[in-house]
């Protein structure tokens, strides 16, 4: 479980054993990437965190012995008679120090795009498994998710960095130190002494800037909201006409001036919090190299001791300056990186069964028993108490207002929710203790926002059945059961052409870039029925507003093609044009989340209620009230008959 869960306030601190958890999972997952050049990069880190100091007193033997000939003291005895070899030896380390930085850079992009790649696939086979919908309209959900994308990105590369980075530069402080001492320990004390509240301002100002990102979530995402607005051809056809691009813009710059605003005045603390520990560490060293250099003149120091304090004051300044650069930069990879490990250990928002029951062929039908559903805790009854049962190879259309909830219903048919009371049975059996997967695996749907895909028309309608997807005639009868295929044979490429304005028809990209086609409304509805054709020996099809978007031909077409395959499988069916759900089995009438009426269409237009009223108003539309049928009294004349 996640430390808390989606929803919940969040949190902008961390205890040290989640910071250890963190950093550890991080070096897992940076082992798992890429293990070689993970232990490559720790070799050479080390090796580039000790040749600094070891540099700096080499450099100190050499200078010695200059002064002092052979009777330098403390230099290791061999290398007191041979200054060449120490020459040689200098010469070594500033190779080495140069070529490490070098390999080091290389080995860090390698890990980072390694890391990326699983770290981003972990993370996106984390969210493909939240089964349901909820958590996709849960706000906070949705900025922890935000977070986690950019942790995905960034974070663990960032904490590699900082982890290596602290290392290495731990070692070159421990190195300096260690010559430090052995030129003056109290000097050694003022200086570690004096670089210690860098260490804990900082650590409060990252602490700050986690707090603050995460309060700008919500605006950085409506941000992002807004920047796609502006990009995104549908909305563009809008906001020219209606001239709303300004207020687009002006929204989105006021977004960014509050990021801003957060930003510049953390910026501004971190500044002002700073500069004192600045003068602080350059009042140390000044201090230090005149006590030194008296020193130095009154015989205490040799001119080793001078230049190894002066490289071993600024070695320790810098180094714990790339140590705080380092720290800084894990701590906030290290929250970042939380929300990431939230989000992939988020458990699906629909329960799952610890011993699934197996889900068989449809044989009696599908029944929702006293389904109450609301959205959130505390909004608004949709369903109320709707009891109604599929019959298995019948059909059922849902009939009312906008509004009534029928969108709804089938969304619980698919188990995208689960019913807040009530239960919804498959053959009996409550689609809880069922595997989801086998279970929608059985159902096919055309759903009212269907997706318009921007990738070729064969993948299109492949995506309903991905095991066929390769079957080009399989993906041809689908085509033509939907009415797709005469549109289909006249793109440029046939199943190959690109639906998309935005990507070139060749994927690659590279030579090829002829831009791909888009397509009308009523043909994308047409491949979504398509897709939905592909699932073979499904039990049940859901068809939400199949024919919205079709012309009177293409319409009546598609419902015959309809009508015909709903033989073998239950059909759940809504429409607001009546004539095309008036063949149903059943029709039963939704009015406010509860059913008022049920039959087939010649019990509800004898019943003269809710169905016959908007039946007769829908008839009288096409006919102006003129139609044979429409007369007073009479039975009013069907959409179908008028339109055939
Ligand atoms: N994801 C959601 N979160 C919160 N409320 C929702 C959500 N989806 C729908 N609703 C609300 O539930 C109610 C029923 O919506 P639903 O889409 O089921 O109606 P419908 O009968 O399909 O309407 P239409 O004929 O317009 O498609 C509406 O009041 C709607 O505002």
């Amino acid at each position: 479980m996640p430390s808390d869960a989606p929803g919940s306030a969040p949190r902008d601190g961390m205890g040290p054993r989640a910071a250890c958890a963190r950093a550890l999972r991080s070096l897992e997952i940076a082992w798992r990437a890429a293990p070689w050049s993970l232990v490559l990069y720790s070799v050479l880190t080390v090796a580039a965190g000790v040749l600094p100091a070891g540099a700096t007193l080499v450099t100190k033997w050499l200078l010695d012995i200059l002064q002092a000939g052979d009777g330098a003291e403390g230099v290791p005895g061999p290398l007191a008679e041979a200054p060449l070899l120490l020459v040689v030896l200098l010469g070594m380390f500033t190779l080495v120090s140069a070529l490490s930085e070098y390999v080091l850079t290389y080995l860090s992009s390698r890990l980072k795009r390694a890391v990326a790649l699983l770290v981003q696939e972990r993370l996106y086979g984390a969210v493909d498994r939240i089964a349901g919908l909820r958590r996709f309209e849960d706000p906070a959900f949705l900025d922890r998710l935000r977070m986690a994308q950019t942790a995905a990105t960034t974070a663990p590369e960032e904490i590699l960095g900082s982890l290596f980075g602290t290392v290495r530069w731990a070692l070159t402080i421990t190195g300096f130190l260690g010559i430090l001492l052995t030129i003056s320990p109290v000097i050694t004390a003022i200086t570690v002494v004096s670089a210690l509240p860098m260490l804990f301002v900082q650590m409060m100002l990252d602490r700050e800037r986690a707090g603050m990102l995460w309060r700008m979530s919500p605006r950085m995402r409506r941000q992002m909201f807004y920047q796609q607005l502006m990009l995104d051809p549908a909305a563009i056809k809008e906001t020219r006409l209606f001239g709303a691009g300004g207020f687009l813009l002006r929204r989105m710059r006021g977004e960014l001036l509050r990021i801003n605003g957060a930003e510049e005045r953390l910026d501004r603390r971190t500044v002002l919090g700073h500069g004192p520990l600045a003068l602080l560490g350059a009042l140390v060293s000044a201090g230090g190299l005149v006590w030194m250099v008296a020193g130095a003149l009154r015989g205490e120091f040799t001119i080793g001791d001078v230049s190894a304090f002066i490289a071993a004051v600024a070695g320790v300044q810098s180094s714990l300056g790339g140590i705080v650069g380092s720290l800084t930069g894990a701590y906030q990879a290290l929250l970042l990186m939380g929300h990431y490990q939230d989000v992939v250990s988020t458990p699906s928002d629909l329960p799952v069964p610890a011993d699934p029951r197996p889900v068989g062929r449809l044989r009696e039908g599908i029944e929702l028993e006293d389904v109450w559903f609301r959205y959130t805790d505390d909004g608004p009854w949709v369903l109320r108490g709707v009891s109604l049962t599929i019959p298995a190879e019948g059909s059922l259309a849902l009939v009312g207002l906008n509004g009534a909830g029928k969108s709804t219903l089938v969304k619980l048919l698919c188990r995208m929710y689960d019913p807040t009371r009530g239960r919804v049975l498959w053959d009996g059996t409550d689609l809880r203790e069922m595997d989801l997967g086998a279970l929608r695996s059985r159902m096919s749907a055309v759903f009212q926002d269907f997706m318009s895909y921007e990738l070729p028309v064969r993948e299109n309608i492949a995506l309903g059945a991905l095991e066929d997807g390769d079957d080009g005639d399989r993906i041809r009868e689908a085509a033509r059961t939907a009415g797709a295929d005469g549109f289909i044979g006249d793109l440029p490429h046939g199943y190959d052409t690109m639906l998309s304005r935005v990507f070139y028809q060749s994927e690659d990209g590279d030579e090829d870039t002829e831009s791909g086609t888009t397509l009308s409304g009523g043909q994308w509805q047409k491949l979504a029925i398509a897709r939905s054709m592909m699932r073979r020996g499904r039990d049940l099809l859901i068809v939400d507003e199949p024919t919205s978007g079709l012309d009177p031909e293409a319409e009546r077409e598609v419902q015959d093609r309809l009508r015909a395959l709903r033989t073998g499988a239950a059909t759940v069916m809504i429409s607001h044009r009546l004539g095309a759900v008036r063949g149903a089995d059943r029709i039963v009438v939704l009015e406010d989340g509860v059913v008022t009426e049920r039959g087939d269409h010649g019990e509800l237009m004898a019943r003269g209620g809710e169905y016959a009223r908007l039946f007769s108003l829908q008839a009288e539309g096409y006919t102006g009230g003129d139609a044979p049928g429409d007369a007073p009294g009479g039975p009013p004349a069907e959409p179908d008959e008028v339109m055939a």
